[in-house]
């Protein structure tokens, strides 16, 4: 029997977060030009989204209407529940934003640069743990104009970052920078996304996409042409199989899914179906007491899947 006190309630699941990033078929026009043509996609809090695309894709021009730089001329997007441009004051102060190139005074010092832009925020990081964080600290009295282009890079983040944003558009965020600071700029961005905020950014490097984002969509004049995890975008492309094969060796039967690129001595297969085709390659070559040399069997890399989708077929401008 219950006990006389209230019954337990049922269990209800949490409703979920509501998106902190909403794009709906968002449009973008230059003139007659249109440089983004319908894309949507949302970011939850704790996630990142990598916009990934060539050159002129599109990438840089959906981000500010995100950062509410600029209107859209179709579609609607949403930061935090609200238009970025016309609830501006309330949208800024809980999204940080990294340009592709910024425009910082080149007579301040970093330091000065850094007290400048803390005063304008609500709640922003002490300024010393700022610098810390990305390695400024020894550079902290020096004029902004002589700091090397890494160091710019990693200033612009340091102003990012500081007021500790909810939602955070990072346009290339760490190119420029060496090997080490690129890894420091991955792990800032990974706290912050563990402690909740909702990053979207755009890369050239596909290892920086693989490294950061969880869910990744690839732009090809201005559109959406794929979207998902690394490994749902990987999987849209054949895995591969290699071996060579002695001149003596059976006839290779023919497995269903596998195509034969080339022939032997070194063979390559592209399948689909890795598993499967691997099974019966390896149980033919068992009946047959065939050595398949150097054997190795690879599923597609997202650079693979990447260079397939990403390049428009001519001038993105054109199509
Ligand atoms: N102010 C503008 N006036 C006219 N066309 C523009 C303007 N800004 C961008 N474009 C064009 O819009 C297209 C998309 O540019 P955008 O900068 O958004 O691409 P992107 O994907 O960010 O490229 P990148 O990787 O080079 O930064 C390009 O063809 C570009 O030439």
């Amino acid at each position: 029997m219950h006990p006389s006190h209230a019954p337990a309630r049922p269990a209800v699941p949490p409703a979920p977060e509501p998106p902190a990033v909403e794009v709906v078929d968002l449009r973008r026009r230059y003139g007659a030009f249109e440089a983004v043509r319908g894309i949507s996609f949302e970011v939850h809090p704790g996630e990142v989204l990598a916009l990934l695309g060539v050159n002129g894709a599109g990438k840089t021009s959906a981000l500010e209407v995100l950062e509410g730089l600029a209107s859209p001329s179709g579609g609607s997007v949403r930061v935090l529940g609200r238009d970025p441009q016309h609830d501006r004051a309330d949208v800024r102060r809980h999204l940080g934003v990294l340009l592709q190139h910024s425009g910082l005074p080149g007579d301040l010092t970093v330091a000065e640069t850094v007290t400048t832009w803390a005063r304008t925020l609500t709640d922003p990081r002490p300024v010393d743990e700022a610098l810390a964080q990305v390695g400024l600290t020894g550079r902290a009295d020096v004029r902004v104009r002589s700091l090397s282009g890494g160091e710019r890079r990693r200033l612009d983040l340091t102003l990012a970052l500081l007021g500790r944003p909810r939602v955070l558009v990072l346009d290339e965020p760490t190119t420029g920078l060496d090997p080490e600071s690129r890894r420091t700029v991955w792990t800032l961005v990974r706290g912050l996304v563990d402690d909740g905020a909702a990053v979207v950014l755009t890369t050239h490097h596909l290892e920086e996409a693989e490294e950061l984002a969880d869910r990744i969509a690839v732009m090809r004049a201005g559109e959406i042409v794929l979207a998902g995890t690394r490994e749902e975008i990987a999987e849209t492309q054949p895995a591969t199989i290699r071996f060579t094969l002695a001149d003596d060796a059976p006839p290779l039967p023919a497995i269903p899914t596998v195509q034969v690129s080339a022939q032997r001595p070194a063979v390559e297969l592209h399948t689909r179906a890795l598993q499967p085709a691997l099974t019966a390659l390896l149980t033919w070559a068992a009946e047959h007491r065939v050595v398949l040399g150097g054997l190795q069997a690879r599923s597609a890399s997202l650079e693979q899947a990447f260079l397939a989708v990403a390049v428009a077929d001519g001038d993105p401008a054109a199509a």
